[in-house]
């Protein structure tokens, strides 16, 4: 996440991440052009909760001090690492131009991975897409495809926690995977299904105590994968997020190294896009974080972690719409109806239609009637009987 020229041992040293974006001496962060300046890192001090077992020990603790004390804040116009780039929604070599038709055309797209179809097979799993399987090795990829010899970077965990250095680690063997092969644990072989969206969107509550990978009718933690898609929490379930993560059964199943799969963010993409659509459902305005207790950059006002450069919690559920201006349109399945409910909606619409028919019949009788000037007689009726 940092910016390559953040991270040469001298740089990291200094604690100072301000590059130029234009290259010269003295302008970091753009200051020659206003564009923002160099400054101390702001992280809040208050404790985070007791959950995760490693206090002391985690990069993440008051992030990004670990690393990075000053870095650059970019005046209202620009962003970016280096404030080399315009806010989003204006363009042009100052940033003054502002950009019209934003909503109307969408200027990207992000591929996914909807890893929500059930069964054992991985359909992008193919020499065209993300690498098939090898003939030769289950575990391996298949040599026509272009990733058959990525390497993966930073598989030792030993040098990271026991020399707590960052890696730097050469490459090691290439990328193992075996989607729905792991004939120990049947679970894990399926993928999950579109219905487990469908619960996981109901759940109204974006977190609940304590907050973590136990919280119980926590969307947070049910698209994360620790609880059932209808959010009861289970020690021994794995679903959504997770669910795909360890059906790949590999790198990409194992936290430390998964990202050196590509698969891996096609599938966080997806996981974006539910939680996205979660958002659009109950308002970024539910989304809770606690004051205190929670984990680790899991409170409120925290920076998110590993986000770069620094954006607190507070500042990125803003609005999605004010920070970003664009919103997704993805069509999301509804739930199949059940026949008994297709029964009722059927007599729901043939009674309706049989009173709107009887309405407008008796409109008509009633204009014909008083026509032929029988109004009178017919009030007259009703007012007796
Ligand atoms: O065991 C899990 O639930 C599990 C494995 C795994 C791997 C990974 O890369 C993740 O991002 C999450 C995850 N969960």
């Amino acid at each position: 996440q940092f910016p390559r020229q953040c991270v040469s041992p001298e740089v990291l040293r200094s604690g100072t991440c301000c590059p130029s974006p234009t290259g010269l001496a003295n302008d970091e962060c753009g200051l020659r052009s206003g564009r923002g300046r160099c400054m101390p890192v702001v992280a809040d001090k208050r404790p985070h909760g007791p959950q995760y077992p490693h206090d002391g020990r985690d990069d993440r603790e008051r992030w990004p001090l670990r690393f990075f004390n000053r870095t650059c804040q970019c005046n209202t116009k620009f962003s970016g690492y280096n404030c080399g780039r315009c806010r989003y929604g204006l363009s042009g070599v100052n940033c003054d131009q502002k950009i019209t038709d934003m909503l109307g055309k969408p200027t990207f797209a992000l591929p996914y991975w909807n890893f929500a179809i059930g069964g054992n097979e991985c359909e992008i799993c193919t020499d065209d897409m993300l690498g098939a399987r090898s003939n030769f090795d289950v575990n391996s990829i298949s040599s026509n495809s272009v990733f058959s010899q990525w390497r993966v970077i930073c598989e030792d965990v030993e040098e990271y926690e026991t020399l707590g250095t960052i890696c730097n680690s050469t490459e090691g063997g290439p990328i193992r995977r075996n989607p729905g092969g792991n004939v120990a644990q049947p679970m894990l072989q399926k993928l999950p299904e579109n219905e487990d969206i469908i619960d996981c969107l109901e759940l109204k509550m974006f977190d609940t105590p304590p907050y973590y990978s136990t919280s119980a009718w926590s969307f947070r933690n049910t698209i994360e994968g620790y609880s059932t898609p209808k959010g009861k929490y289970d020690l021994k379930v794995r679903s959504l997020h997770n669910l795909a993560h360890l059906f790949l059964n590999g790198t990409g199943g194992q936290t430390h190294v998964s990202p050196n799969d590509p698969i891996f963010v096609l599938l966080h993409s997806f996981t974006d896009a539910i939680f996205d659509e979660w958002l659009r459902r109950h308002h970024p305005g539910t989304v809770f974080y606690p004051k205190q207790n929670a984990p680790i950059g899991h409170n409120w006002r925290f920076n998110m972690v590993p986000f770069w450069p620094p954006v607190t919690n507070g500042e990125m559920f803003a609005s999605a719409q004010d920070r970003l201006g664009y919103s997704y349109e993805v069509q999301w399945p509804t739930r199949a109806y059940t026949v008994s409910e297709i029964i009722t909606i059927v007599i729901v619409a043939v009674v309706l239609a049989v009173m709107v028919v009887v309405g407008s019949t008796a409109c008509v009788i009633r204009v014909l009637v008083s026509r032929e000037g029988l109004e009178p007689l017919l009030v007259e009726h009703l007012h007796r009987y």
